[in-house]
């Protein structure tokens, strides 16, 4: 397999497909800037070469092409983080985005918008990911955000550069990072699952009970599980569909003997607002009108608990809304639980857009032991699957 050192960019198009799913605020400004400048040394590799570089992402899960999330509003940030002034063009296939690409001379980078105002990316069409491929000479994934989906962009399109696929600085980074934490890690290890990715995610954990003794279900994941077991959980975020699963996993973990820890308090609100009223209230007895947006103080306690007396830590999914300041005390509580105990020699792994955002914000980045650009993909490979887009560069 090649890596990206061994081809020269010198007079090529880089197709890269990149993670620039960033969190943006209400004025479409990207609030945390890691998986940008986590793909610069890929970028500039290609552009010191002497070739071109054609930036393809997503951004968001868009369904009707709405607007907020255009890629445009990203490429001032991309420009001023990579030092080039990055040309965008507004549809990532077509007559226009092959004319753009055609005209990019070396030194430019060109960003297409958001792959997923095509339908065609998630569902991994072949006639999408080869209209993708006719705008490079070399197809790069530095993606590892979204390595484990076998979307066109990140797994197919790679079937029609047979010799000329790598991965990005990135991508291998990440690979060699997270596979030595799998393979070196001590015991009891803790896995954390928080965040909103209910439906993406409960899926991972059936398969994550063979790896760890502890597992924390928190954030908007929680309360799928409390409905399942008969607990009223209000307006809170939940699955109904996945409750069948939920309790399968209660039962499994059980049979593997890994200690399960849900909230048993949260602070509801009676909206999704940072001016809400807010009340501590059971987990299970959360009232009609209103939802669970942060983890109570008790859960908070115990979760800290768990953390002081794991060695391996994973982390995925904010335990609340931590983007407003009512509901960030859980992560913040849980972040400080984490950082001392890899004070004291445990190996703490954080991975997921928002996550790293979090810890980023609340000044925990340098009191973790390593931070990756992805969540659900970190989860995937912590099951011990070959991620689709990390087995479509090897094929
Ligand atoms: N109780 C909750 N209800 C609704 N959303 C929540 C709750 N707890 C956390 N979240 C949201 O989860 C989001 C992050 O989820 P996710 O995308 O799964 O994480 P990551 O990007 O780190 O993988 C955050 O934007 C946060 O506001
Ligand atoms: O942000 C991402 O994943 P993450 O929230 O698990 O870190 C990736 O960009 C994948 O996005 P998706 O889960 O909409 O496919």
């Amino acid at each position: 397999m090649k890596t990206i050192d061994d081809f020269n960019f010198e007079n090529k198009k880089a197709l890269i497909r990149v993670d620039f799913n960033v969190p943006l605020d209400d004025n479409h400004q990207v609030t945390d800037t890691t998986r940008i400048e986590a793909a610069k040394p890929t970028i500039l590799k290609v552009l010191e070469d002497g070739g071109s570089a054609i930036l393809m992402s997503h951004l968001g899960r868009p369904k009707n092409n709405e607007p907020e999330f255009s890629l445009k509003h990203i490429v001032a940030k991309v420009s001023e983080i990579i030092g080039v002034q990055v040309k965008f063009v507004e549809n990532c296939v077509g007559a226009a985005a092959e004319k753009a690409a055609s005209e990019l001379e070396p030194g430019e980078i060109l960003l297409l918008e958001n792959l997923r105002y095509h339908d065609e990316e998630t569902a991994g069409d072949k006639g999408f990911a080869e209209q993708l491929a006719q705008l490079g000479d070399i197809y790069v994934n530095d993606a590892f955000g979204t390595a484990h989906r076998a979307h066109a962009s990140t797994t197919i399109v790679a079937q029609f550069f047979p010799e000329n696929k790598c991965f990005g600085y990135l991508l291998a980074k990440e690979i060699e990072s997270i596979d030595k934490v799998l393979h070196d890690s001590e015991s009891p290890v803790l896995a954390i699952l928080g965040g909103a990715k209910v439906s993406s995610k409960i899926t991972v954990i059936e398969n994550v009970l063979d790896k760890v003794d502890d597992l924390i279900l928190g954030g908007g994941m929680a309360y799928t599980f409390i409905k399942a077991q008969g607990g009223q959980i209000g307006s809170s975020i939940c699955e109904d569909d996945k409750q069948e699963l939920a309790l399968d996993i209660l039962k499994k973990a059980k049979e593997k003997n890994v200690n399960v820890h849900l909230p048993v308090d949260v602070l509801a609100a009676d909206s999704f607002s940072e001016f809400a009223n807010t009340k501590v209230e059971p987990i299970d007895k959360i009232p009609d009108g209103w939802q669970g947006l942060d983890a109570g103080p008790k859960s908070l306690e115990n979760f800290a608990q768990v953390v002081k007396n794991s060695k391996t830590i994973l982390w995925n999914g904010p335990l609340g809304v931590f983007e407003m300041e009512p509901f960030a005390k859980g992560t913040i509580a849980l972040g400080d639980a984490i950082a001392e105990a890899t004070s004291n020699g445990t190996f703490s792994l954080v991975g997921g857009g928002d996550s790293v955002a979090a810890v980023k914000q609340f000044g925990f980045e340098n009191k973790v032991s390593y931070v990756s650009t992805g969540g659900g993909a970190m989860l995937e490979m912590l099951e011990g699957k070959e991620l689709p887009g990390i087995a479509a560069i090897k094929e």
